[in-house]
């Protein structure tokens, strides 16, 4: 039984969490930690209203807005234009009061995208099950959890009861072995992976990643990679918990301390997926031959090493392909054969919940060191958190990129998605360290290059796409 047949990081965490299944193979998942955005709450606290309910377990529960603030000064003092996000913003506040749910504040350092947020507090701890309104939840398995992300009416199920009913997914492992190249970070892994598997690769699935160059990465590279596993089509995406997790943890405000912690690493450590487990798909990918990535198009899965030219759309397999590929050369400005790294760009956007952490400033800062924006270039650096911020600021960054001409900005989802006052306008190019390219995703009309931190900073620096293993 399943005391001895081995099992995936994935069925573990699962098992431990079911509290019943259900006559038609639904599970019934208990669930640890339910985060909470302005976006996708206002019908489900709603509904509570409606029918009476209380939140079921409240210290459970953590709210935090992020998405639809402006990220100056104007949003301590102003009040939001846009009649939508003030309402989701006026709302969530109302909410969290009415339903005494545990809320970071604007005014408050802690306060940033909730993804960003969830594991810096501690909120997001290994073996957890973890959910949140929003896709990008999947960010959160990095800590060797299971997060995923829910709809509204998921939402308000599990403020009334603390669970989630559930299908098991399907086990895949995303194996990188090897040693990463110089200039390669975890957002080159990721894009990889996407342009390798498509963006309905993992669907069904949940991803264990896994292998020698995963093991390597440090916390921030490992939020970057699960963060994205969305973007792959998989429900989530997980790193089993190790010394480099259980380090991160440490005096986190909302982690267990001294014999608690001592207890629950011990739990921990029986998480990583047993020898002989069964994974349903295996992809394997050799990390030494990775190559700065960029993506070209309007998915996440088209996707080229800054090397490559734009495709010609003449050559696609097939007629059905060849339309998808005309219709995002003519969204993105480009000519078949183009260079990559030829392209010029209006705006450069450092932030978001796949790298607006501490080590993904550091890294766009020493290539930003000394140097300045190009002519024409509206390059800005929105920190995850209140918190990334003052460690930046603490170590200096913060004039690094002032210096420069870079915009130092307040913490927020920002120019992520086209929710708050950061957008490009029509036809504006952007080199982005965000996680979604589709048309209009920045802005309508803008135009999106996916890339790493690193990359993002030497585009700023140029001008153009550039390949970051070029800069001095
Ligand atoms: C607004 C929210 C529901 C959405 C998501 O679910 O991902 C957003 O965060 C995004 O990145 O598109
Ligand atoms: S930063 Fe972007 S991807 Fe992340 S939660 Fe905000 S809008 Fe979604």
């Amino acid at each position: 039984m399943s005391a001895t047949k081995p099992r995936t990081l994935y069925d573990k965490i699962f098992d431990a969490h079911l509290v019943e299944t259900l006559p038609d193979g639904t599970a019934l998942l208990y669930i640890d930690r339910h985060l909470v955005h302005e976006v996708t709450s206002p019908q489900a606290f709603e509904g509570l209203r409606m029918a009476g309910r209380p939140v079921r377990r409240r210290e459970g529960t953590m709210a935090v807005i992020d998405h639809n603030i402006a990220t100056d000064e104007s949003r301590y003092t102003g009040r939001i234009e846009d009649p939508e996000s003030r309402l989701q913003v006026e709302t969530l506040e109302k909410n969290v009061a009415e339903f005494d749910v545990p809320y970071i504040p604007l005014t408050d350092a802690r306060q940033g995208i909730v993804h960003v947020v969830g594991p810096e507090q501690g909120l997001s701890l290994p073996g957890m099950t973890i959910v949140c309104g929003d896709s990008h939840t999947s960010t959160h398995g990095a800590m060797g959890a299971l997060a995923f992300g829910i709809g509204t009416s998921e939402v308000e199920h599990v403020l009334a009861t603390q669970t989630l009913l559930q299908k098991r997914a399907k086990n895949m492992r995303v194996t990188v072995d090897g040693v990463l190249p110089k200039g390669c970070t975890a957002k080159d892994i990721v894009l990889a992976i996407i342009g390798k598997i498509g963006t309905a690769g993992g669907t069904g699935h949940v991803i264990e990643f896994a292998g020698s160059a995963i093991r390597a990465l440090d916390m921030a590279g490992r939020f970057t990679v699960c963060n994205m596993s969305i973007e792959g089509g998989a429900r989530a995406g997980m790193i089993a918990p190790d010394e480099t997790t259980f380090e991160y943890v440490k005096g986190r405000p909302f982690a267990p301390q001294g014999e608690a912690l001592e207890r629950a690493i011990a739990w921990w450590k029986s998480l990583p997926s047993d020898e002989g487990a069964h994974f349903d798909t295996e992809v394997v990918l050799d990390a030494a031959e990775i190559v700065p990535m960029v993506s070209w198009g309007t998915s996440p899965e088209d996707v080229l090493p800054i090397t490559a030219v734009v495709p010609d759309p003449a050559s696609a397999k097939d007629e059905a392909r060849r339309d998808q590929l005309q219709r995002m050369v003519e969204y993105m400005g480009l000519t078949p054969g183009q260079k990559l790294s030829d392209l010029k760009v209006d705006v450069v956007f450092i932030g978001s919940c796949t790298n607006s952490r501490i080590e993904d400033i550091r890294a766009a800062a020493d290539i930003v060191r000394g140097k300045a924006v190009a002519p024409g270039v509206r390059a800005m650096v929105v920190p995850g958190s209140g918190l990334v911020k003052k460690a930046a600021e603490a170590e200096g960054l913060d004039a690094v990129f002032k210096n420069a001409g870079f915009e130092w900005r307040e913490a927020g989802c920002s120019m992520c998605l086209g929710m708050n006052p950061d957008k490009l306008t029509p036809g504006q190019r952007c080199a982005s360290t965000s996680n979604r390219n589709f048309e209009g995703r920045q802005g309508p009309g803008g135009r999106t290059h996916l890339l790493s931190p690193a990359m993002a900073a030497a585009a700023a620096i140029t001008g153009h796409l550039t390949d970051v293993r070029e800069m001095a």
